[in-house]
Parts: structure tokens; sequence; C-alpha cells
């Protein structure tokens, strides 16, 4: 992945390696997808209040993990044959592997993710991070979270998108709401859960 374009100019790496699916195969899976993943309304403490997002989430691994995001726990459920499959899409492109996946389903542009990074503690440290897009096409941004540098990418259907190396520790990066968009889109974040040993 390292000889692709790297979108940031420095502090981290982001490769988007366009469709890597044909429409055909995007628009079957973006299908199965809405209809087969155990969706939920993400829920998130914000100052102290708990809040439901109209998007809606989904969290899948190789083993139950318990994941903690927007400080809220969650716990993983086994994997589809559909993840499995796109699983094995984006190893395959990226060189890289991943044991979990967390969803997300944007009902339309008028539902965002607001800035953030992935640097969760469960998370593998500067562990690559394989995003997925299929359905509508939105923009997805980085900030710097020192300089407030931008850059912006447009997410494509059937396109990946790789975050690696420092990008968490030092960028922020959302999916800006938009009323231009009215489809759904879903995006899938492969990631790796660093299993803890218990201490003694
Ligand atoms: O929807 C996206 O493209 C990004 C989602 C995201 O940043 C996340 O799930 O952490
Ligand atoms: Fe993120």
């Amino acid at each position: 992945m390292g000889n692709r374009k790297n979108y940031l100019p420095y502090d981290g790496e982001v490769r988007y390696y366009g469709k890597i699916l044909t429409s055909a195969e995007a628009d079957g899976y973006l299908h199965k997808m809405l209809e087969k993943i155990e969706w939920q309304n993400d829920e998130a403490i914000i100052f102290g209040r708990r809040i439901v997002t109209k998007r809606m989430v989904a969290w899948y691994g190789e083993r139950p993990f318990s994941y903690t995001y927007s400080k809220v726990t969650k716990s993983a459920l086994p994997w589809t044959q559909e993840l499995l499959e796109l699983k094995a899409r984006v190893e395959g492109a990226t060189g890289e592997t991943f044991n979990s996946c967390l969803l997300n389903l944007y009902h339309s542009g008028e539902e965002g993710m607001a800035w953030h990074s992935d640097g969760e503690a469960d998370l593998k440290k500067d562990g690559a991070i394989g995003s997925l897009s299929l359905g509508a096409e939105r923009k997805f941004s980085f900030k710097h979270k020192k300089n407030k540098e931008r850059v912006d990418i447009l997410l494509e259907h059937g396109s990946l998108l790789v975050m690696a190396g420092t990008t968490q520790t030092y960028w922020w990066h959302r999916l800006p709401p938009t009323k231009k968009v009215l489809d759904a889109r879903i995006n899938l974040t492969f990631r790796t859960i660093e299993e803890k040993i218990a201490e003694i």
C-alpha cells in the first residue's frame, strides 16, 4: 500500500483505493447489508448525557470482543458470510489483516458523523483501518488536531479507504452532513482489536 498516493501531507497515512468492487457487487452487498445486519441506533454519551443518533451501527468480529466507542461498550456479533467475503476483499487489496468491523448506516445525507479519531484503547495502536463504502457517495474530511489543516476525499460506491500509521494520533475525521444527498450509505470499517491478556 506504500506506493499509493498518501492524501495526508504529514503525520499519518490515508490511501484511497477507489472502487474495489464492481457496481453490481457493491449493489448486491448494499442490499444484503441493509437486510441482514443487526442494525441498532447508536448511543453516545456527550457532556454526560446519553443521546440516541438516527445513524445506525453494528459491531461484528471473530470473537465477542467488547469495544468501547463514544463511552458505550458493545459486544461483537459473529461474522456473517457477506462480512467475511468483504473482509477478504479488503485484506487482499491492502495486505493487512483485520479481526473486527464497525458498520454505520446513514439513511440520507442528513445523517453524518462528527469530528473524532479512532484511537480507542481497545484498538491496536497505529493499526490500519480499512473503510469500505456502499451506497451514496459522500465527502469525508480530515482535520489536523494542531494546525487545523484540512483534506477532503469523495468516497464512492464500492470504494476502499485505508487510514494507517499515526493518522488517528494527529488527525480528526468526520462525515459531514449534507442536504444534497438523499440516498442511504453504509460504511464498514475493518479494524484490529488487541487481545488483552488479563493481569494476574
Ligand atoms: O462513515 C464513514 O465513512 C466513517 C465512519 C467512521 O469514521 C467510524 O466509524 O469511525
Ligand atoms: Fe472514524
